[in-house]
């Protein structure tokens, strides 16, 4: 399959890596980088599939800037809600390209353990079964894919863990012990599931790799920028410095204000992304937080 990555941060990198495996695959950016088979954005535009490693914030940016579309089937990498107009990606995407020629790839996967070609598992999703066949087909040996077609659970799971994602870095940075953390992921999926069917997302999506899988993995581990993150709120650092130090994209701080903008217009009840909006854009208290979510 004839594929080109586009964005070449570390998730876009560990796809290149993955999809190299078996494919004919060239990968483009717009910051040049020393990588095999490194190309510019028209050869990139010329491949049949492309995988979007774009940032969920930078994508409408990039596509009414960069985008052509000539007919390219496209996987969608990217995990987040548009803080500017609480979109999800696909009711962006699909303003640039049929929803039938669009897939998303979501579940556990830190980009690190992905490009050590270590097991994982995916969800590919898409309203066209035989897309995600394909693309599900043309994954390396050790990734398993599975596919699925609720386009919106797997969005909505993608993007919401990694608010709870910060919220369980607070949680074990403040000290408040495993029963406390695995009640708020508990919550947290929940939550996810409770926002997701607003939106018509099926329930059992948040059962499936994308939700629980990629809550788990991401609400646990270091390894995650979202809960190092938290991490950084629990040592009452402001936003400025932990980003600063994070150096990479952490999607769940604006899509924790994306979630705060829409719970307000839907009248949602979203607790636990509610107090992770005040930590991050009012300074509220990580123990005042934890108290009022235990109230
Ligand atoms: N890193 C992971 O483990 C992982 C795993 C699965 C999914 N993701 C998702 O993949 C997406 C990309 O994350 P990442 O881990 O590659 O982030 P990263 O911080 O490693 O890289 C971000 C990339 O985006 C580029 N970028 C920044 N601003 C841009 C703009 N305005 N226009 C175009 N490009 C811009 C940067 O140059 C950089 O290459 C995110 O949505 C993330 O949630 C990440
Ligand atoms: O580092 P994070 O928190 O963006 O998580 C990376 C992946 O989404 C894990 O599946």
């Amino acid at each position: 399959m004839k594929m080109a990555v586009i964005g070449a941060g570390k998730w876009g990198q560990a796809l290149y890596h993955a999809f190299s495996q078996d494919n004919d695959v060239v990968i483009y950016s717009r910051t040049p980088r020393e990588i095999e088979h490194f190309v510019s954005l028209d050869e990139a535009l010329e491949r049949e599939y492309l995988v979007m490693a774009i940032p969920a914030q930078f994508v409408r940016k990039w596509m009414e800037e960069h985008f052509e579309d000539r007919g390219q089937k496209i996987l969608v990498a990217a995990k987040g809600i548009e803080t500017s107009t609480g979109a999800f990606l696909n009711e962006i995407y699909t303003q640039f390209v049929p929803e039938d020629r669009l897939a998303y790839i979501s579940g556990p996967s830190f980009a690190t353990e992905v490009q050590q070609s270590l097991p994982t598992a995916l969800m590919i999703s898409s309203t066209n079964l035989a897309l995600a066949e394909t693309f599900s087909a043309h994954l390396p040996s050790y990734i398993k894919g599975y596919v699925d077609d609720d386009v919106v659970g797997a969005e909505v799971s993608g993007a919401y863990k990694n608010v709870i994602a910060i919220a369980s870095g607070v949680c074990d940075g403040l000290g408040l012990g495993n029963n406390a953390r695995a009640a708020l992921i508990s919550r947290g999926l929940v939550e996810m599931a409770r926002f997701g069917s607003t939106f018509g997302a099926r329930t059992e999506t948040f059962l499936s790799l994308g939700g629980a899988g990629d809550l788990f993995l991401t609400a646990s581990s270091k390894l995650s920028r979202n809960y190092r993150v938290g991490l950084g709120l629990a040592e009452g650092k402001d936003m400025e410095t932990i980003l600063e130090e994070l150096g990479e994209v952490a999607e769940g701080v604006p899509t924790a204000r994306a979630l705060h903008k829409i719970a307000q217009e839907k009248k949602i009840y979203l607790p636990i992304a509610e107090e992770v909006y005040a930590m991050i854009e009012e300074g509220k208290d990580p123990h005042e937080s934890v108290h009022d979510l235990l109230g």
